[in-house]
């Protein structure tokens, strides 16, 4: 999947724009697009990407994706099939941890809606001035992340950034706001940014589990008890995705919003 990506990246810039996102489709349209630029004077994201929407199989399209690198296409219907049945056993084990049925948070979310990010991040001759992709944290359910050896994954914990080291042959876990609001917080969703460098591209792969947007999202009630009052409202996917495109990350977890006056 990575070499697929990289030889991708690697392409005459006249090839790749033969699969440019359209941007009339809004931020969440499906192909290549470059934040080089910054939509406001604060920050800079340093980045190109190539998002396939991948799940369900009605919204998948291979021929929106790359047809010069050989095996492209193959790869990303293979990659994103096992993707989806390790995020469901990851959250069956989640669910299991907490004394949930095994398939509580997997029929919680619904039918998954899939998609699958690769993000390009050229070196940058100024690194203090910019961010590959700014403090956010994922909106769905659960990001499976696979990534070179090059490093700049950074998350937050206690107000620090902590950089995490590259592991090429990992993939790596990252919850995202959806299982934190049905867990009623017991997983937190994990804030994080890449960042950039003078030396080095780095490339990596994001898949988002995602649920679809006209469902509805709410704690279990089991995991709500007097010790442990509920902590989200309950919200449509869908609301909770505008709310974030609207008002933009800004460091700020999307999810706060959410929360309940104790
Ligand atoms: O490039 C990375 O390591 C992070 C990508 C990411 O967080 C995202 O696409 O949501
Ligand atoms: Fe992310």
């Amino acid at each position: 999947m990575r070499g697929a990506g990289l030889a991708f990246f690697r392409s005459p810039m006249e090839e790749k724009l033969r699969f440019a996102c359209d941007p009339a489709r809004g931020a969440a349209a499906e192909g290549y697009g470059s934040r080089m630029l910054a939509n406001d004077d604060s920050v800079l994201d340093w980045r190109d990407y190539f998002d396939h929407h991948t799940l369900p199989e009605s919204r998948r399209d291979p021929t929106r994706w790359p047809d010069f690198v050989p095996g492209y296409r193959d790869t990303v219907v293979k990659y994103s099939n096992n993707m989806k049945d390790l995020a469901q056993k990851l959250l069956r084990i989640i669910s299991e941890s907490l004394n949930l049925p095994p398939s509580y948070i997997e029929e919680a979310v619904g039918e998954v809606y899939q998609n699958i990010t690769i993000s390009y991040y050229s070196p940058c001759p100024q690194p203090d001035l910019a961010l590959g992709l700014q403090s956010h944290s994922d909106m769905g359910a659960i990001t499976l992340l696979i990534q070179d050896d090059v490093g700049g994954l950074e998350v937050l914990k206690d107000g620090m950034w902590l950089p995490v080291s590259p592991l090429p042959d990992g993939i790596l876990v990252i919850l995202a706001d959806q299982t934190e609001i049905i867990t009623n917080g017991r997983y937190k969703s994990a804030v994080h940014r890449a960042i950039v460098n003078t030396d080095h591209a780095r490339l990596s792969v994001a898949t988002f589990y995602d649920p679809s947007k006209s469902q509805k999202i709410w704690t279990a009630p089991q995991l709500v008890c007097k010790e442990h009052p509920q902590k989200y409202q309950d919200v449509i996917y869908g609301d909770y995705v505008s709310s974030w495109y609207s008002k933009g990350p800004e460091g700020k977890r999307n999810i706060d919003a959410l929360l309940i006056e104790q």
